[in-house]
C-alpha cells in the first residue's frame, strides 16, 4: 500500500532522512515514533508529495509527488500544524466534501462527535479558530470520507481528553478498512490501535516491530533484559513494570539481568519505555508463555 525505497531528504547540508526502506501493507496500522527532530514530519510530508526527495515513494502504486491529486484523493490526512486558511469554515467543509465526493453533513456530524458544533462558526475564517477547534475540524474532514489510507501527524496533540477519547474510538471504527500511519510522541495512547511500531532516530529506522492483532493481546510474555551497567532511572522504570534484578550474567561486569512479565497488550508500551534506554540495553528477549 505504502512503499518507501531508499528515501533520503537533505535540507541544505543536513541529512534529515537517511535511506529509509519501508513497506506498509494493507491493514497495517503503524505508530511512527521518535524524539523531536527525528524526521517524522519530514517523512509524512514526503509521503504527501510536498517535498522532493531521493529514492522512491508510492501509495497504492502511484507517486504522491508526480500524481498528487490522484494520490491525495485516496488519503485522509491530518497535518501537525494546521494550514493558515482564511476560508470560512462552511466553505472549507463544502470544498473538502466536494473534493472527496462525500456529503458535507458527514463532516459536520463527525465534528459534532468530537465536540465541535460547527453551526455557530460556519462564517468564521478557519485561521481564527482555536488550535483544538482546527484540529477537530481537520480530523472530521480526514475521517469524513472513505479513504483507504490515513496519514495522521500528531493528530491528538491539541485535543482535550474527551475529544481524544472520541478520536481514538473513531479510528478504531476504521481499522477494518484503512491502512494507518500515525505519528505520535505518546506510544501509550496509540498502542491499543496499532499493529506495527516504527521508530525513527536521526532520519533512520531504528525499530520496526510488528505485533499480531488478536492472539498476542491476550498472551503474557516472559521478558529478560540484560543491562550493560547499573542505571538508577532504568532500574526505577523496570521496577514500575514489576521486574526483578536477578543478578549478573556470569562474568562480573558482563551485564545485569532483569526478569519480569509483560502482558501482550502492553508489549508496545513496554518497548516504548525500553527504547528510551537503548544505549544501556545489551540484550532483550520477549517470549510468549506456553499455554497450559
Ligand atoms: N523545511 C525545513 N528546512 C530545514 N530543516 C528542516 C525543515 N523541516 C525540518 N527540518 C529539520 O529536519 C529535522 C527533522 O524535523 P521533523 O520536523 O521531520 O522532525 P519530527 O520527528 O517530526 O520532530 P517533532 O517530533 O519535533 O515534530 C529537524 O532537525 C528539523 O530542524
Amino acid at each position: 500500500m505504502i512503499r518507501i525505497a531508499s528515501v533520503s531528504k537533505t535540507f541544505r547540508r543536513a541529512r534529515v532522512l537517511d535511506g529509509i526502506e519501508l513497506d506498509i501493507g494493507p491493514g497495517e496500522r503503524v505508530a511512527l515514533i521518535g524524539s523531536n527532530g527525528a524526521g517524522k514530519t519530514t517523512l509524512v510530508r514526503c509521503l504527501l508529495g510536498e517535498y522532493t526527495h531521493e529514492g522512491i515513494i508510492t501509495i497504492g502504486g502511484r507517486s504522491p509527488r508526480n500524481e498528487r491529486t490522484a494520490v491525495l484523493g485516496t488519503v485522509g490526512f491530518v497535518p501537525q500544524l494546521p494550514p493558515p486558511l482564511k476560508m470560512p469554515v462552511g466553505r472549507l467543509i463544502d470544498f473538502a466534501a466536494s473534493l472527496c465526493g462525500t456529503p458535507p453533513q458527514r463532516i459536520v456530524e463527525l465534528a459534532a462527535r468530537l465536540g465541535l458544533d460547527t453551526a455557530p462558526i460556519m462564517d468564521r475564517p478557519f485561521v481564527r479558530l482555536s488550535g483544538g477547534m482546527k484540529q477537530k475540524l481537520l480530523i472530521a474532514i480526514a475521517l469524513g470520507r472513505d479513504a483507504r489510507v490515513l496519514i495522521l501527524d500528531e493528530p491528538a496533540a491539541n485535543l482535550d481528553p474527551a475529544a481524544r477519547k472520541v478520536f481514538f474510538e473513531l479510528l478504531a471504527e476504521r481499522v477494518q478498512d484503512a491502512t494507518m500511519l500515525i505519528s505520535s510522541h505518546r506510544l501509550n495512547e496509540v498502542s491499543s490501535l496499532v499493529n506495527r511500531v516504527i521508530e525513527l532516530d536521526l532520519g533512520k529506522v531504528v525499530l520496526d516491530d510488528r505485533v499480531a492483532d488478536d492472539a498476542n493481546l491476550t498472551s503474557v510474555l516472559d521478558a529478560r533484559v540484560v543491562v550493560r551497567r547499573a542505571d538508577a532511572a532504568l532500574a526505577r522504570a523496570l521496577g514500575e513494570w514489576h521486574f526483578a534484578d536477578v543478578g549478573d550474567v556470569g562474568d562480573p561486569g558482563a551485564g545485569q539481568v532483569w526478569q519480569g512479565r509483560v502482558a501482550g497488550a502492553d508489549r508496545l508500551r513496554f518497548l516504548g519505555m525500553i527504547s528510551r534506554y537503548v544505549g544501556l540495553i545489551q540484550d532483550l528477549q520477549l517470549r510468549e508463555q506456553e499455554s497450559a
